[in-house]
């Protein structure tokens, strides 16, 4: 089963979640059955921060969760609201630059994406 991560871009800096079970993440969730993966994001960013993205891109690969679940990472950007946590999901969001970045508590799957959404907004897409 594939979950995808939000990666919301806006100037320079990502947005980070912390689960309210613990470790740092790109909000998202699980694909439904027959739903397209950038339906996913879209639809889980509504439901868990209470805004509206748009699917600029993928990042390259996908990496292992655990048995029977992997990871897949959008970049997005805000096109309508802001985002704002619920408990049941999130307790804390941060817009990350820079080296702040890699300095949180991410996921163990989460840090390959990490590198690379890192370099991506640094050096820009090429
Ligand atoms: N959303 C998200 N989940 C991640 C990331 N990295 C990572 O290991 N995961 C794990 C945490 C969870 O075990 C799983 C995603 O489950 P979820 O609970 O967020 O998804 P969901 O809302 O669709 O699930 P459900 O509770 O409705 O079954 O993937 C990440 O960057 N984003």
């Amino acid at each position: 089963m594939l979950v995808v991560g939000v990666a919301i871009v806006r100037a320079g800096r990502v947005l980070a979640a912390r689960r309210t079970s613990g470790g740092w993440e790109f909000p998202g969730g699980k694909v439904e059955p027959g739903e397209d993966p950038a339906a996913t994001a879209v639809r889980e960013i509504a439901e868990e921060l209470g805004c509206v993205v748009e699917v600029t891109g993928w990042l390259d690969g996908v990496v292992p969760i655990r048995e029977g679940l992997e990871l897949r990472v959008a970049t997005a950007q805000l096109v309508d609201g802001e985002p704002v946590p619920n408990a049941g999901d999130h307790d804390e969001l941060r817009w990350l630059a820079g080296p702040e970045i890699g300095a949180v508590e991410w996921l163990a799957a989460d840090r390959p994406f990490v590198v690379e959404i890192t370099a991506l907004i640094v050096e820009g897409p090429d």
